[in-house]
């Protein structure tokens, strides 16, 4: 099966250190795949090597078969869409403008937005329920309106990868399901942090759990989630039981005495 996205041996070394060793993992089409792991085990860093804002030290990063390293930032960005952490939206724009930027890599300078763009983005604002904000300014946004419209100016980018990193942080508990349940019926390649492991068992496929940048377990939630890695990895003793309805794992918690 052709990946979409095909990592291979990605290290990454920050300040003299390495943060991520040997990583290697592939998305497949329409397949969602969770990239979990503990604090600083390096999930932001092996993301921003797949939206380009960092440079690998080794490895390769193959996009439906074409190097990643190859590409234009253009041509990358009409196929990668990214919801980073670090925001974006900090630009005085309304909410309409920000989703329009999403257009950017497919349209010529300054351009104006025809008719099927406008569509395009009244779409995925409809989709993010953030249609109603349209004229509003971004700055004035809760942190979870904000966090819909940037899913929606990746959305209008069109591309056929979407990396998220934790997408899920400031929603509310319907936006987390509603968006994790959009992105698994997307037929979108998904490559997604998350911290909620729940949530990770339910929406993604495929689970990568990374620990001191090293790739520990991969496979599928009910293949990774055990008790055992949560103690070894996550250093949490918790119960993992399988889902009434759907048999995924779900983690239980006890904050103990
Ligand atoms: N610019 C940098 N220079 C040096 N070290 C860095 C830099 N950026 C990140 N690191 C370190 O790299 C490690 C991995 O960071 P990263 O943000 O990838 O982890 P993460 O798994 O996404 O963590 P979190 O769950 O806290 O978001 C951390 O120890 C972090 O302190």
């Amino acid at each position: 099966m052709t990946a979409d996205l095909k990592v291979d041996g990605l290290s990454v070394s920050l300040g003299g250190v390495t943060v991520v060793e040997s990583l290697s993992l592939a998305v497949g089409p329409g397949q969602v795949v969770g990239l979990i792991g503990p604090n600083g085990s390096g999930k932001t860093t092996a993301l921003r090597c797949v939206y380009r804002a960092l440079r690998p030290s080794r490895g390769a990063i193959w996009i439906d078969g074409q190097d990643l390293s190859a590409m234009t930032l253009r041509d990358s960005a009409r196929v990668v869409a990214a919801l980073t952490q670090e925001g974006g939206a900090d630009l005085d724009f309304t909410v309409e403008e920000v989703v329009a930027l999403g257009r950017a890599p497919h349209v010529r300078g300054n351009q104006a937005l025809g008719p099927r763009e406008r569509e395009l983005c009244r779409q995925a604002m409809e989709r993010m329920q953030v249609l109603h904000l349209a004229g509003r300014g971004v700055l004035a946004l809760s942190g979870g309106e904000r966090r819909r419209v940037l899913v929606a100016r990746a959305l209008v980018q069109e591309p056929r990868l979407l990396v998220l990193d934790e997408p899920t942080n400031h929603l509310d508990l319907r936006h987390q399901i509603r968006l994790l349940s959009m992105l698994k019926g997307s037929g979108l390649g998904v490559l997604v942090t998350l911290h909620d492991l729940n949530l990770a068992a339910s929406a993604c496929d495929h689970l990568v759990v990374l620990a001191a940048g090293e790739v520990v377990a991969s496979g599928t939630p009910g293949e990774v989630l055990t008790e055992a890695l949560l103690r070894d990895v996550f250093d949490v003793v918790a119960s993992v039981v399988p889902h009434p309805l759907t048999g995924v794992p779900q983690v239980l918690y006890d904050l103990g005495p």
